[in-house]
């Protein structure tokens, strides 16, 4: 699909990375995506380890070679030692959004009392627009869908091409001008 829009598609996890457990989490973010967008896409998938600076060139390679107007990332936001994708992320940042990360806590500790453990965190950097959900698979429906009604307007406002959702998965939000 040539004119598909790409959107990365990043798993952190050491285990995942080394092969140790199948991929879950770039699977889930892939099947949310798929039920939420009507304009055609392709994942550009990356797999790492939780090393900030292999993150941090994924993050910034899908963003300046790839032209992801979206990247969305799995694992790697609690605070064990190794956990260093919220690093990574404000890092590669021109600007944090910080209203993303209190929508995904508030919404998951509905399910888990351990969502105040997540730091996951939201930004731009030029036209992409990077959001980070847990690394548990059951975390990413449940935090993506919560946030992507405001996701097509902010990549309007970086620039980006207009995404269109699924109303039956999905009701962006775009204000009226005036
Ligand atoms: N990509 C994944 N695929 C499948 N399961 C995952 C994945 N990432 C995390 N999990 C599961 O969610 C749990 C919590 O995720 P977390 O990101 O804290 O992993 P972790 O314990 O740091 O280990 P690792 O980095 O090796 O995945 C993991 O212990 C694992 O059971
Ligand atoms: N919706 C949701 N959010 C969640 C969880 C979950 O199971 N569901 N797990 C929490 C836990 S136990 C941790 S430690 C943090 C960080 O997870 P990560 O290091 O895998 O990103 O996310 C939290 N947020």
């Amino acid at each position: 699909m040539p004119h598909a829009v790409p959107i990365g598609v990043v798993t952190i996890s050491d285990r995942a990375s080394r092969g140790e457990y199948a991929d879950l989490g770039g699977p889930a973010i892939e099947l949310c995506l798929g039920r939420i967008l009507a304009t055609p896409w392709r994942p550009e998938r990356r797999l790492v380890p939780d090393e900030r600076e292999q993150i941090e060139a994924a993050l910034r390679g899908l963003a300046d070679l790839d032209g992801c107007p979206l990247i969305v990332t799995t694992g790697g936001t609690g605070p064990a030692p190794r956990d260093v994708t919220p690093e990574a992320t404000e890092a590669v940042c021109d600007r944090l959004l910080p209203g993303f990360g209190e929508l995904m806590r508030a919404v998951s500790l509905r399910s888990v009392p351990t969502a105040i453990l997540s730091r996951q965190m939201a930004g731009t950097r030029g036209h992409s627009l990077i959001v980070n959900l847990p690394g548990k698979p059951a975390a990413i429906a449940e935090c993506l869908e919560a946030v992507f009604p405001a996701i097509p307007y902010c990549i309007d406002l970086l620039g980006g091409p207009r995404l269109e959702t699924n109303p039956d998965a999905c009701i962006a939000f775009r204000p009226k001008a005036g």
